[in-house]
């Protein structure tokens, strides 16, 4: 008896639930209709009754249809009491109005392979729980169509999705609807009129397990069928349900987030009137729109694709005029660069041809300057004759040739035997500044860069000017340097003129011989002066 009462308790819950999901589904299509076709004149939530009630005449699913799919059904019979068509509750039609409009919409439905339902279903006797099943699945079905010919335009060929996985779910139903379902509105649903809380009777529970089980072998089958056209790898039917479920998350987010429209792109491509939303790829379809209304979108009249098309099209073709002239000018900057390159390719063979020209002329010069040392003698003697000091009474110089002649007179000795002749490479007289003796022996301290070896030395009698020629008087004085100074300072200046072509190193020693002694006289160590010397280069 327990087991009976538990088993019974299942039965209903079941039933419940299928009454329930009915309900939804129903509120779905009742939402769908007053949205599509205008108001129904019932309540968002209407009973079994209500529903059949408000599309007896046939009146309103001829429009849907016709709206959906122009010309499904030529003739409507207009309902001349339109009364009659927003107060479900009024007593029945005529049956040959709402029999011919029923009748030719469910000609229209075959046509587009929308389930069928019995006409009799609108008599009102015959509302019953569950009476109105077939018809909401009509209509969904026809939703569902409405939904895929906006998203492909009518293009390819419709499957029917007649199962839970195009249904929305019980979450979907409740958010499309706007319904709450709470304890009251679960008070609204009829199964409370159809499953009284009273105890059942046999015949009752009978009666509902065959509706539960012919229920669950139907929902069986269109699953049966939807899987096997999944498993059949139809791409279009995935495509198509992603795209429609892309729609109407787009659309649920518009309504209730209008911010989202913030991107100035997305409010090009979408109307203002909610329509869906295409993507972007998709506008170039857009060209063969005759009325320039996007196919994609669901209500015509309002759309932004063919002003984002035009102004697209117009950016391109300006960007093109850009990228033209962009290129122009690069070629010009590009043939300018290669004659400015030539140009200065051309200068930099001509720079390098004087350059080897100019060293072939210095080497040239320089032989030639070694050739004129050589044939002057590669040891010259030259003469320097002091001033004489007072104490000296008489000069002993009788002559000073050009050509090197020097005639000096003995006084001591008669005029014949004093007389001595001295031959050197030049004499150089008493008034003869260091310049002038520096200026003749300057070409030879310059062959010293060339690579000779020159050894320049005094020679002469204590107190005879060798300190004075070589080293000058002394002093801060720099007018009157000696032969050393002056070859360095020229050293140094020959070496500064050939600095881009040769570098020079130049080391300065300084010693003196004194009884057989050398002695370094540079050495910072006095302990260092003596020969051998160690001399350390940098
Ligand atoms: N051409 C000259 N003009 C003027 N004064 C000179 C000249 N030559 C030498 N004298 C002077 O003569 C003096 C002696 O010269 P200096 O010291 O150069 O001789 P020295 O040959 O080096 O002698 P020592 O061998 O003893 O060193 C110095 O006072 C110097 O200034």
């Amino acid at each position: 008896m327990e087991n009976q009462t538990i088993g019974r308790g299942h039965e209903y819950n079941l039933a419940w639930r299928k009454a329930e999901e009915a309900a939804l589904r129903r509120y779905q299509a009742t939402h769908w209709l007053e949205c599509f076709v205008g108001p129904l004149g019932i309540s968002s939530q209407p009973s079994e009754r209500e529903f059949v009630s408000c599309l007896r005449s046939g009146f309103v699913l001829c429009n849907l249809i016709n709206k959906v799919q122009p010309g499904s059904v030529p003739k409507v019979v207009e309902i001349h009491t339109p009364s009659q068509s927003i107060m479900w509750d009024s007593q029945p039609l005529p049956a040959y109005q709402y029999f011919e409009n029923i009748r030719n919409f469910l000609v229209a439905a075959e046509d587009l392979k929308l389930p069928a339902f019995e006409a009799s279903i609108f008599e009102r006797d015959n509302i019953e729980a569950g009476s109105s099943t077939k018809v909401v699945d009509c209509i969904l079905e026809l939703k569902a169509y409405h939904e895929w010919k906006q998203m492909t335009g009518g293009v390819g060929c419709y499957k029917p999705l007649r199962s839970p996985l195009l249904t929305p779910s019980r979450g979907r139903i409740q958010e499309q609807t706007h319904v709450t379902v709470n304890s009251d509105s679960h008070r609204r649903l009829e199964m409370s009129a159809s499953f009284p809380k009273q105890s059942l009777t046999d015949e009752e529970i009978k009666k509902l397990e065959g509706m539960i089980v012919k229920a669950i072998a139907e929902k069986m089958v269109d699953m049966k069928e939807n899987m096997g056209s999944f498993q059949n790898g139809n791409t279009n039917q995935v495509e198509l349900f992603s795209r429609i479920f892309s729609s109407c998350l787009e659309e649920q987010l518009q309504t209730k987030s209008p911010k989202f429209k913030s991107d100035p792109l997305r409010e090009m491509s979408c109307s203002d009137d909610n329509s869906a939303c295409i993507p972007l790829q998709n506008i170039s379809n857009l060209r063969n729109c005759k009325d320039k209304c996007c196919r994609a979108c669901i209500k015509k009249g309002k759309c932004n694709h063919w002003t984002l098309v035009v102004m697209q099209e117009k950016e391109l073709s300006n960007l093109k005029v850009l990228l033209a002239s962009t290129k122009r000018e690069f070629e010009n900057l590009q043939s300018q660069l290669q004659s400015d390159l030539k140009q200065l390719g051309d200068q930099v063979l001509d720079m390098s041809n004087a350059a080897l020209g100019y060293h072939k002329v210095m080497k040239e010069n320089r032989t030639l300057h070694n050739m004129v040392q050589d044939l002057k003698g590669n040891i010259r003697v030259y003469c320097r004759i002091r001033p004489a000091f007072d104490a000296e009474a008489k000069t002993v110089v009788d002559f000073i040739g050009e050509d090197g002649s020097l005639v000096v007179i003995d006084p001591l000795k008669p005029w014949k035997d004093g007389r001595k002749i001295f031959e050197f490479n030049r004499v150089f007289g008493s008034s003869a500044t260091q310049e002038d003796v520096f200026r003749d022996t300057k070409p030879l301290v310059r062959s010293v860069m060339d690579g000779y070896n020159v050894c320049i030395f005094a020679y002469g009698q204590t107190g005879s000017g060798k300190t004075y020629t070589m080293s000058g008087p002394g002093g801060e004085s720099t007018k009157e340097f000696g032969i050393n100074q002056l070859a360095l300072n020229d050293l140094f200046l020959l070496s500064d003129e050939r600095k881009d072509i040769m570098s020079y190193k130049i080391h300065v020693q300084m010693v003196e011989i004194y009884n057989e002694q050398i002695r370094d006289l540079l050495a910072d160590d006095p302990l260092l002066t003596k020969y051998p010397f160690i001399v350390i280069f940098p």
